[in-house]
């Protein structure tokens, strides 16, 4: 037997015992769960989430906390998101997305014609969202203490204009990302109004964080496409979906490997959600060349180079201009604030 099955014979061996003292373990699960740190791979140890909780995000890769942001503070980000459509205020770095099908036809200008704000790290009030306490500390639960808001955006899906182009592909967010390790990063993202099946809420594949890295490109849809909303190229059309439905001020906690994506908003309305991604300052940046990142590494690289007027620009430097410390217990560890380009040892 070569070295390498011999280790992976003795490391089941170990599992299956594992697994079993955990079969037979007494009905108080909670002493249990602390002296088997193997049993987390997703979440921190911490004093927040309920044990049922926990092993939930661990199964599915999301966990969803009803009624998290006050409805005053939702009012208030949506009142900040009319004003830059409005074009009431100007925000340094904001980049302000029309759905393909309506930027390819008339220009209203306002909201009605912006499908998707993204990187408002420079806008105080919607900043804040990134910020709020109760939201930081379910984050923390993932990322540990020193927190990195690293990507920003707010969702407004338009009603269809007939195309099917206000859906979202299937995708893992990690797609986009040039920074690890993987289970450190999480996504919050909050319903800015009730999101049903009707408007094209979240769909999600339950446990599909716990596969890898899929390869992802444009989908092949007939209506067109929005830019960079990449793909999932093959996933099992039969893994079980769940559509989250949710009221307003409802989040939902996921994990960057987990497929999601939205559908169609088949109501008259606009859809809104706020959402953060955030790292673990201790996350270190990676050279995508060669792996299944480099097509979206290359359109971002593009796209920043256009609009900075600039000549080299990285991924990676694309996500450290945005990215901006929210907590920290370790000031001097921020990687991500540094970008580190080469991987530690081992990692
Ligand atoms: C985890 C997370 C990162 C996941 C995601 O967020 S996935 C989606 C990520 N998507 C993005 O980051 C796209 C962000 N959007 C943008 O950068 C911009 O909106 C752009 C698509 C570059 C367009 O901006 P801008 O150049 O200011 O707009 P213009 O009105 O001048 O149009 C220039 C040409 O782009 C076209 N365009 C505009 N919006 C879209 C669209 N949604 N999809 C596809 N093409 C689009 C527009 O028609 C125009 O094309 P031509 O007329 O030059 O052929
Ligand atoms: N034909 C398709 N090809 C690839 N992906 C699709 C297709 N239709 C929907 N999706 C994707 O599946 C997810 C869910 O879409 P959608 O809400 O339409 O689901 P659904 O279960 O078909 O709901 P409904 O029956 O209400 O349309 C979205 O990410 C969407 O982009
Ligand atoms: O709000 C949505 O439709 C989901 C958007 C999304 O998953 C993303 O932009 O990565
Ligand atoms: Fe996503
Ligand atoms: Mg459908």
């Amino acid at each position: 037997m070569s070295q390498a099955a011999e280790r992976l014979r003795l490391l089941s061996g170990h599992l299956d015992r594992h697994a079993a003292v955990l079969r037979a373990a007494p009905t108080s699960t909670q002493t249990v769960t602390h002296s088997y740190p193997h049993r987390f791979r997703y979440s921190l140890d911490n004093s927040l989430l309920t044990p049922e909780q926990r092993q939930f995000y661990e199964e599915n890769g999301f966990l969803l906390i009803k009624n998290l942001v006050t409805e005053d503070d939702v009012n208030k980000f949506r009142k900040a998101f009319e004003r830059i459509c409005l074009k009431e205020v100007s925000v340094p770095g904001l980049v302000v997305m029309r759905d393909v099908a309506i930027a390819k036809s008339e220009f209203v200008p306002d909201q009605k014609a912006v499908s998707k704000i993204q990187d408002f790290q420079e806008d105080p009030e919607l900043f804040r969202y990134c910020t709020l306490p109760q939201i930081l500390k379910y984050v923390e639960c993932f990322t540990g203490p020193n927190i990195m808001a690293m990507h920003t955006m707010l969702i407004n899906k338009p009603p269809d204009a007939g195309k099917k182009t206000s859906r979202h592909p299937m995708h893992q967010d990690l797609h986009y990302f040039p920074f690890r390790p993987v289970d450190r990063i999480v996504c919050s993202w909050t319903a800015m109004e009730k999101v049903t099946r009707q408007n094209g809420c979240l769909v999600v594949l339950p446990g599909t964080h716990h596969g890898t890295l899929l390869v992802h490109d444009y989908p092949e849809w007939e209506g067109g496409v929005n830019k960079m909303y990449h793909g999932v190229r093959d996933y099992d059309p039969n893994h079980p979906r769940v559509h989250l439905e949710m009221e307003k001020g409802d989040t939902v906690f996921f994990h960057p490997l987990l497929i999601h994506g939205s559908g169609m908003n088949q109501t008259e309305g606009f859809r809104k959600a706020i959402s953060c991604h955030y790292a673990s300052g201790d996350c270190y940046y990676i050279d995508v060349k060669g792996t299944t990142q480099e097509n979206i590494a290359n359109e971002v690289k593009e796209i920043a180079e256009r609009r900075f007027d600039a000549g080299d620009i990285s991924f990676q430097d694309s996500w450290a201009f945005r990215g901006r410390l929210v907590q920290a217990r370790d000031p001097e560890k921020q990687k991500l604030q540094r970008r580190t380009l080469t991987a530690p040892k081992g990692a």
